[in-house]
């Protein structure tokens, strides 16, 4: 099958020796939303403009539907490229700005004047059609570097922190849209960002990044429920990671680790040395999950707001689990602080992972 965007062991070092990605594989079908997420200096951004063409490969090969673009100029790929400060030319008109690209590549003025009234009238701009794009809101010149991008057709679309420079409120409006728009257009859209909501809620795959490695590919439910490195269970969600040595299979799919606190079932081979816990997997026992793993610790804190409780309970080597639970429960309500509590667990909900 043939790949709209395929990444082959791609890699960058800079000039003073910084190695900002390594050996980054990657297929992203026709239509998909990928989002690359992780913290700063991570990498994203190298890697987003190596797609482009505006920085160097190292080492590795960029394959654009079939092709290999790895020595292909930006202009000449099939991909448009949307900037976190817009990047548009100030005293252009909205008009100009939007053309731009179009004239770029020589259009003939009839055909890019059909092109640029559509998108412009697609994203509601044609009232501000003449107006430079310095005398525009965020917002607006945010959609204008939509329309920019857009407008030359690309079949992959690049954003770089494109939501970056807007408010909170705008930023969902504009989230919104964009996830209409790539839907309606079935344009594969290629999305940096440092935002996990934003990467979790958009896109269909994420890239989790660190330290210019790729940690885990996979949809944003995934991610959640079985990260598969411990970086991923630090930096995706709120995880408790107990560490343990490997205890073999239990069959099912499902292994065990001895741990400080007792033997941990999870879902693992039983070679792994680490279990990572969802926040909302601890429940407070007794309850009813047949074969569930059983931690012990004391209570350290409870509020009990409305219909939920809020605990604390603190576990022997001094770590806090937090837990919600419904305060109508006669046991818990009981609850005094420094009471023992047992914590269960349900094997499915927990993954085992390698250190
Ligand atoms: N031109 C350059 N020369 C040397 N090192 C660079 C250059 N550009 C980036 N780097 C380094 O490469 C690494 C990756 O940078 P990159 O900008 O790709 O990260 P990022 O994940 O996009 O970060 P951010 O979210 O802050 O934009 C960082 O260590 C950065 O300092």
């Amino acid at each position: 099958m043939v790949h709209d965007l395929e990444l082959i062991s791609v890699g960058k070092t800079y000039p003073d020796g910084t190695v900002a990605v390594s050996d980054f594989d990657l297929k992203v079908e026709k239509g998909e939303f990928v989002a690359f997420l992780g913290p700063s200096g991570c990498g994203k951004s190298t890697t987003l403009r190596m797609i482009a063409g505006f920085e160097d490969i190292t080492n590795g090969e960029v394959m654009m539907m079939g092709r290999n673009v790895t020595h292909v100029p930006p202009e000449k790929r099939p991909t448009s490229m949307i900037f976190q400060n817009y990047a548009l030319f100030p005293h252009m008109s909205v008009r100009e700005n939007v053309a731009f690209g179009l004239d770029v590549k020589g259009m003939p003025k009839a055909e890019r004047d059909t092109k640029v009234d559509r998108i412009l009238d697609m994203f509601d701009l044609e009232q501000f059609a003449d107006r430079k794009a310095d005398k525009l809101s965020g917002g607006q010149r945010q959609r204008i570097a939509l329309a920019r991008g857009l407008v030359v057709e690309p079949e992959i679309l690049l954003l770089d922190e494109p939501l970056g420079a807007l408010d909170a409120n705008l930023r969902r409006i504009i989230q919104n849209e964009l996830k209409l728009l790539q839907r309606e257009l079935g344009i594969t859209f290629i999305f940096v960002t440092h935002a996990q909501s934003e990467a979790l809620g958009l896109s269909d795959r994420v890239v989790v990044m660190s330290n210019g490695v790729v940690e885990q590919i996979s949809p944003p439910r995934e991610l959640y429920r079985r990260p598969k490195t411990p970086f991923v269970a630090d930096f995706i969600g709120s995880n408790t990671v107990f560490e343990g040595s490997p205890k073999g299979a239990a069959g099912n799919g499902f292994g065990r680790i001895e741990t400080l606190f007792g033997l941990i079932e999870g879902v693992g081979q039983g070679n792994e040395t680490l279990a990572v816990v969802p926040a909302e997997a601890f429940r407070i026992t007794p309850l009813d999950t047949p074969g569930e793993v059983r931690i012990e610790g004391t209570l350290s804190e409870r509020q009990l707001v409305g219909a939920v409780g809020h605990l604390k309970v603190r576990l022997s080597d001094s770590r806090e689990v937090a837990i919600e639970v419904s305060a109508d429960r006669p046991d818990v309500r009981a609850l005094t602080l420094g009471a023992p509590v047992t914590l269960g667990i349900d094997p499915a909900a927990i993954t085992l992972i390698h250190a």
